[in-house]
């Protein structure tokens, strides 16, 4: 967090906790998730009534902050209570964009490609280039709307974040126009099967390194789940939607009700919380992408959230035994309710599993260790908790000062089997190596999550889900 940022947020009474509005559609149903708005707009919209009764302290006061995020370039001093005339004017002058243009002076509107809570979001030719882009018609209105424009514009430049190409205003709305992402939603592409360990390593990684590039730019995107994670024709992710995200000072914590259900940090719903909470949702959607259903699921919100603050996961049983240990020690970091111990978006991207499997250097050691000991690959063996006491594996459930190995002196095992467990070992070596964890947080998270109690995790249909949210 080395951007300096005013920005905090009212606490919201727990009645807008039962009313979170559930939508969803049959495709991927099973990790698929939604969120209202329209209560934290209408808290919002009670705070500034009730202002004159509670003047100090008021929601209205603590709004300000809010809605005056700095615009880009300014410095963190700036005060809050400036209009969105000068957001506007700064993002005009980094768009290039003139005040008096209209979109359809540079642009030819095409289908619609999506629905947003806050409007559709249309596909849409430049009339100078030919180029498509993806338009995003934001209503005003919402203090949330100047937010998102403003956000979108400081974090644009980023390759894992889309691209703000230029934005049009108009007496009631705004029109975005950003990078189209034609490859689609990731939820989508989750809905077509599981993914193999590898492959959610390489996906996840990137999500990881947009979510600490925000993390750096003093944003929480607090929205965290596939369904606002775009890809390219090319298959990059590009994260979307910032319509819920906050600029965050070093330090400062939010307190407003805000995320997707399902995803939503345990501390959000005690009201206090930080740039974590992104880490937890990326948890979350880890949860989703190696074993293909959500973690913390109910038949009501009460149920859900419920879950989240109270369930114990238990990553030993189950569609668990065929993941490896160090993808379930990665998530057991993530998915802790102590934020404090809960890591770092640097420190995931530092994690073996996700170094294990996108760093060229330690596949190819690993490489030359298979093709040095042609055996039956020993990542099965790696992969599995049953062969635990034959397998090279970071047991995430001990207690040193560093992670640790342990290997196997199964002794009836054969010498080319420890051999090639030995390269597996040596590779694993190398990539925790890379880890740094300080200390207090090491003996915090050393132990993981306990035995579970998981609701409705085996036979999750779209119904249960939909219901729920
Ligand atoms: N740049 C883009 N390229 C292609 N499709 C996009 C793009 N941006 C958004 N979409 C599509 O439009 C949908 C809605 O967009 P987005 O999530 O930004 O809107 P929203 O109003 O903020 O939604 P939400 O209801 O999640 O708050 C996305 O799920 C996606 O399918």
């Amino acid at each position: 967090m080395r951007k300096k940022r005013k920005g905090s947020e009212t606490n919201v009474s727990p009645e807008v906790t039962n009313n979170f509005a559930p939508t969803c559609d049959s495709r991927s149903s099973n990790i698929r998730s939604h969120y209202s708005l329209e209560d934290y707009a209408r808290i919002k919209k009670r705070c500034k009534e009730d202002v004159d009764a509670h003047p100090i302290g008021s929601c209205k006061s603590r709004l300000a902050g809010v809605a005056t995020a700095p615009p880009c370039g300014a410095s963190s001093l700036v005060p809050p209570g400036r209009g969105l005339k000068r957001k506007i004017g700064c993002i005009e002058v980094i768009t290039r964009t003139g005040r008096k243009k209209k979109i359809e002076d540079d642009y030819v509107k095409g289908d619609p490609i999506g629905q947003g809570k806050f409007g559709l979001v249309w596909l849409c030719r430049s009339k100078t280039s030919g180029v498509e882009f993806a338009c995003k018609t934001l209503h005003k209105g919402e203090e949330t709307v100047h937010r998102e424009v403003e956000i979108m514009q400081h974090l644009s430049g980023h390759p894992g974040v889309v691209t703000l190409q230029a934005v049009y205003e108009e007496p009631d709305c705004f029109h975005l126009v950003m990078e189209l992402c034609s490859g689609g939603r990731l939820i989508d592409q989750m809905a077509e099967g599981q993914y193999s360990e590898q492959r959610a390593a390489n996906i996840f990684k990137d999500v990881m390194l947009v979510i600490k590039y925000c993390h750096e730019m003093g944003v929480v995107h607090r929205d965290i789940k596939p369904e606002n994670i775009l890809l390219t024709t090319s298959g990059k992710i590009k994260l979307a939607d910032f319509g819920l995200a906050m600029r965050i000072s070093n330090g400062q914590t939010l307190s407003g009700l805000a995320g997707s259900p399902a995803y939503v940090a345990p501390e959000v719903l005690l009201g206090n919380y930080s740039e974590k909470v992104d880490i937890w949702s990326a948890g979350v959607l880890l949860h989703a992408l190696l074993v293909g259903v959500l973690p913390f699921q109910g038949d009501s919100l009460k149920e859900v959230f419920e879950a989240i603050k109270n369930v114990k996961l238990d990553f030993h049983s189950g569609k668990w035994e065929s993941v490896s240990k160090p993808a379930r020690d990665l998530l057991a970091r993530m998915l802790t309710r102590d934020v404090s111990s809960r890591i770092t978006a640097d420190e995931v991207l530092r994690h073996p599993w996700i170094l294990f499997y996108t760093e060229h250097s330690l596949k190819t050691l690993y490489t030359k260790s298979k093709l040095k000991n042609p055996v039956e690959p020993s990542v099965q063996k790696f992969n599995s908790p049953r062969s635990e006491s034959s397998a090279t594996s970071i047991d995430s459930g001990s207690c040193s000062q560093r992670p640790h190995l342990v290997l196997s002196s199964n002794s009836s095992s054969c010498k080319s089997e420890e051999l090639d467990e030995n390269g597996v070992v040596d590779v694993l070596a190398v990539a925790i190596s890379h880890v740094r964890i300080s200390e207090p947080k090491r003996s915090r998270l050393c132990s993981p999550p306990g035995p579970i109690e998981q609701q409705c995790s085996s036979n999750l249909t779209a119904n249960n889900l939909c219901r729920a949210f």
